[in-house]
């Protein structure tokens, strides 16, 4: 099975999925004077997230990340994704076995603590999110950094119960006034953003990625809780992070100067 071994890790996935040197694959380095700001597209219609706070979340040790289900109808639009409404479908994270590494989006080859990924799906277009995974305007995922600071409040259901979630497979589901909106940095109308895929097997070149520039803190704690899961072989999950893929003929936006 894939993961993040030196046996399964992400220069075996090829193997399996070949779409992995596809022409559009996530994450990439942000070269960040080589990005374009774009007024048209981008200025035109701010991104906007309208989320609704959940009052239960489904956390899930899916073998390869925490994952939070989403239940309520939160929906993303504006910004690269124009009309079209994304609705919130779940997050998960993305993390290193030390504080130096863990992201994936790199910024001028900085890799931060970890990654914080909210994915959407096209509910414009689509009927769900199994029918949008395929598409090429399928997805969007915002990818938030985070780097060691202060605790986030918000992120406190998730750390809090990770302990609870040591093994693979495991899923709980815990009463929460979870507001997604309040995992986002407090910027968010400075961001890059680039047409690429998911950095998990099956890789699917689907997802329009909205990495914003502000990282958000946790604190140590919360970032220990994260590498004290165990992944799908009982090992700690930690370093699950796939490393930049080549940019080939795209064009990273930004949205500031
Ligand atoms: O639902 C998925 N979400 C997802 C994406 C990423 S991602 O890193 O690729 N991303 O886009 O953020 C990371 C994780 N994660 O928990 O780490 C995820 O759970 N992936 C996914 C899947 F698991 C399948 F088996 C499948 F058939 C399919 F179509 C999928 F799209
Ligand atoms: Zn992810």
């Amino acid at each position: 099975h894939w993961g993040y071994m030196t046996t399964n890790g992400p220069s075996t996935w090829g193997k399996d999925f070949p779409i992995a040197n596809g022409e559009r694959q996530s994450p990439i380095d942000i070269v960040t004077t080589a990005a374009e700001y774009d007024s048209d597209v981008l200025g035109s219609n701010a991104l906007s997230t309208n989320y609704t706070p959940e009052s239960e979340v489904k956390l899930v040790n899916n073998g390869h990340s925490i994952m939070c289900q989403i239940t309520k109808k939160g929906v993303l639009t504006g910004g690269p994704l124009g009309k079209d409404e994304y609705r919130l479908e779940q997050f998960h994270l993305h993390w290193g076995a030390e504080d130096n590494r863990g992201s994936e989006h790199t910024v001028d080859g900085k890799m931060y603590a970890s990654e914080l990924h909210l994915v959407h799906w096209n509910a414009s277009k689509y009927s769900s999110f199994a029918d949008a995974v395929q598409k090429p305007d399928g997805l969007a995922v915002l990818g938030i950094f985070i780097t060691p600071g202060v605790a986030c409040n918000q992120f406190k259901v998730i750390s809090d119960n990770c302990g609870k979630l040591k093994t693979s497979g495991a899923e709980m589901t815990v009463d929460t006034t979870l507001d997604p909106t309040l995992l986002l940095p407090s910027n968010t109308s400075d961001y890059w953003t680039y047409l690429g895929s998911l950095t998990t097997p099956p890789l699917f070149e689907s997802v329009t990625w909205i990495v914003f520039k502000e990282p958000v803190e946790y604190s140590k704690e919360q970032l220990l809780a994260l590498r004290n899961l165990v992944d799908s072989d009982g090992n700690h999950m930690q370093d699950n992070y796939r490393p930049p893929a080549a940019l080939k003929q795209r064009k990273v936006k930004k949205t500031f100067t």
